[in-house]
């Protein structure tokens, strides 16, 4: 059947290649484009607008080339209403059994008076012919009334009636600057369904720019209004503020089918995701992170409220799948924000029992680390968890309460610290200066527990990766002639460094304990 025929398809007309292409800061080469035009086809879109290719010798090369490498999609070049474009169209998709030349010139005043410098009887003429010019080369040729959103609607029907009596197949009506509103805008396409008498002879299509961000609203109401093609960009690429995002319409299109009364498209969905990934590193665009449907946040959650939800039912926050799209699956950060059945579920995706720790507690003091940290990853909680284990089985003598820092420097700045510590029952305080800010800290400490130990090793590392990373700080201390280990952790090295040496102390104080109770039983 061929793409015209079936009144409730939908065309989904790809135009990265060529108005995508225009947003970029630099073009696209012939291979380049070669790679996105396979994952097109492979998408599944019906028309592939491959380039302009009056506009450089390497553009006609892309052309030429894309034309004869696709399997399923058609290929199309745009000319302006110039015979030499038109050529040059032909010429490049010489030999292919199919494909689209699509001319365009401006109609709305402003365009016709200030750039194109003509009448609208001018502007018509040079329509006529070229559609005509055209049609020597394909059946499919396709017509563009540039900036018809702002063309006053009398000029826009005889020019349309115009364009499909000199042979156009398909006559687009493209919002070329942004401006109308979807209301707007579905009136004008009814207008068109209306006035002109030969309207059925025509695919009407549709061409969104997003500048007020209307883009895909707007062509879902023209397709309400009788359009049969959207024009479209992956990634919403296209001039200024891009075109009729693929992705969203297609999804839209999708999803609320029955509202939109059995329309649809041949897009293969899973493919989405690759696609969009694809065309983003070449064009070297990144996806905006809120994009809807291939933007990293499109199927993350980060609220507590949200999380619980969709741990019970998915629905109640995704209205789509990301699997439905080709990503793996949905994304949940961990934030001061999240609640107690998102870091539940999180530890029994890590393969803890529920049993096996206090979620009260332990959720207090996930919200003390990500209030410090912002985002609080699985290795994260799962040395919370190891912290809270380890104080529940044992009882510390020491207890870090403040610590406060000055780290000294190049100019002549002394290190100095001054440590609060819980001593048993009681609350002690030290201050002390020293060769840098842990020795000064680690003096500090000494002085408080009364331990004199020597520190025999110390180490520190990243725990996660990033510049949020937990510090994790390992010192083994020689204390009368036995080693013992100490392990800090905290977003603050020097924080990791007193808890290191403390966890240390404490095991001594633990070991004197017994010593001492040995010695009154032998006594
Ligand atoms: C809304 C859109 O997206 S339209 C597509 C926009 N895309 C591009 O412009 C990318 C490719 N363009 C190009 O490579 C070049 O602009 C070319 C080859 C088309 C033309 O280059 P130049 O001949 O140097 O002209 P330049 O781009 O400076 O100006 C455009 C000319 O085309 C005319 N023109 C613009 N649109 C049309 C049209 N649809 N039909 C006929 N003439 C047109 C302008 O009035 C102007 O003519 P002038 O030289 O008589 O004043
Ligand atoms: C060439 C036409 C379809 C265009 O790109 C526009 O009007 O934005």
């Amino acid at each position: 059947m061929s793409i015209h025929q079936d009144p409730n398809k939908i065309i989904i007309f790809d135009t990265t290649l060529r108005d995508g292409e225009q947003a970029l800061p630099q073009s696209l080469s012939t291979q380049q484009k070669l790679q996105i035009a396979m994952a097109l086809d492979q998408l599944g879109v019906d028309v592939i607008e491959t380039g302009f290719p009056i506009s450089s010798e390497g553009d006609f090369q892309s052309v030429q080339t894309i034309s004869k490498s696709l399997k399923h999609a058609i290929p199309c070049g745009l000319a302006r209403c110039v015979p030499k474009d038109v050529d040059a169209c032909g010429n490049a998709m010489k030999g292919v059994d199919h494909f689209r030349i699509h001319t365009f010139i401006a109609t709305s005043d402003i365009h016709v008076q200030d750039k194109l410098k003509k009448s609208r009887d001018d502007i018509m003429a040079m329509a006529t012919a070229c559609i005509k010019q055209a049609r020597n080369y394909t059946d499919d040729v396709e017509f563009s009334c540039e900036d018809a959103g702002r063309t006053p609607i009398d000029y826009l029907c005889r020019m349309v009636e115009n364009a499909i009596k000199a042979g156009a197949t398909t006559v687009n009506i493209p919002d070329t600057v942004g401006y109308t509103l979807p209301e707007e805008f579905g009136a004008i396409i009814t207008n068109l369904y209306n006035r002109v008498p030969n309207i059925d002879k025509a695919v009407i299509s549709v061409h969104c720019h997003n500048d007020l961000g209307m883009a895909t609203a707007n062509s879902l109401t023209a397709i309400r209004h009788g359009a049969r093609q959207i024009e479209c960009c992956m990634n919403g690429l296209g001039e200024r503020a891009g075109n009729c995002s693929l992705e969203e319409v297609v999804m839209a299109i999708k999803l609320r089918e029955k509202f939109l009364n059995g329309l649809y498209t041949d897009i293969v969905a899973k493919n989405i995701a690759r696609t969009s990934t694809l065309v983003s590193k070449i064009c070297n665009e990144p996806v905006p992170p809120h994009k809807a449907i291939v933007g990293s946040n499109a199927f993350a959650h980060s609220s507590g409220i949200h999380q619980d939800g969709v741990l019970k039912n998915r629905e109640t926050y995704e209205i789509l799948t990301p699997e439905s799209v080709g990503f793996t699956g949905n994304t949940m950060h961990m934030t001061a924000r999240s609640g107690r059945h998102m870091i539940r579920a999180c530890l029994r995706n890590l393969g803890y029992e529920d049993d096996s720790y206090d979620l009260n507690e332990i959720y207090d003091r996930f919200l003390k680390l990500a209030d410090r940290k912002g985002q609080v990853f699985d290795y994260d909680l799962e040395a919370l968890l190891f912290f809270q284990k380890r104080d529940h089985e044992q009882e510390n003598y020491f207890k870090l309460d403040t610590i406060n820092v000055m780290s000294g420097g190049a100019h002549g700045a002394i290190p100095t610290a001054s440590v609060r510590l819980k001593v048993g029952k009681r609350t002690r305080t030290e201050s002390s200066i020293g060769n840098g800010p842990v020795d000064a800290v680690y003096n500090c400490i000494t002085r408080l527990t009364g331990i004199r130990c020597k520190l025999t090793s110390y180490t520190i590392k990243a725990n996660g990766a990033g510049m949020d990373a937990l510090g994790q700080v390992n010192v083994n201390v020689d204390y009368e002639g036995r080693i013992f280990h100490g392990m800090g952790l905290s977003t603050d090295v020097i924080e990791s460094s007193a808890l290191a040496l403390i966890d240390a102390c404490n095991s001594i104080e633990r070991a004197r304990e017994i010593e001492k109770k040995r010695e009154k039983k032998s006594a």
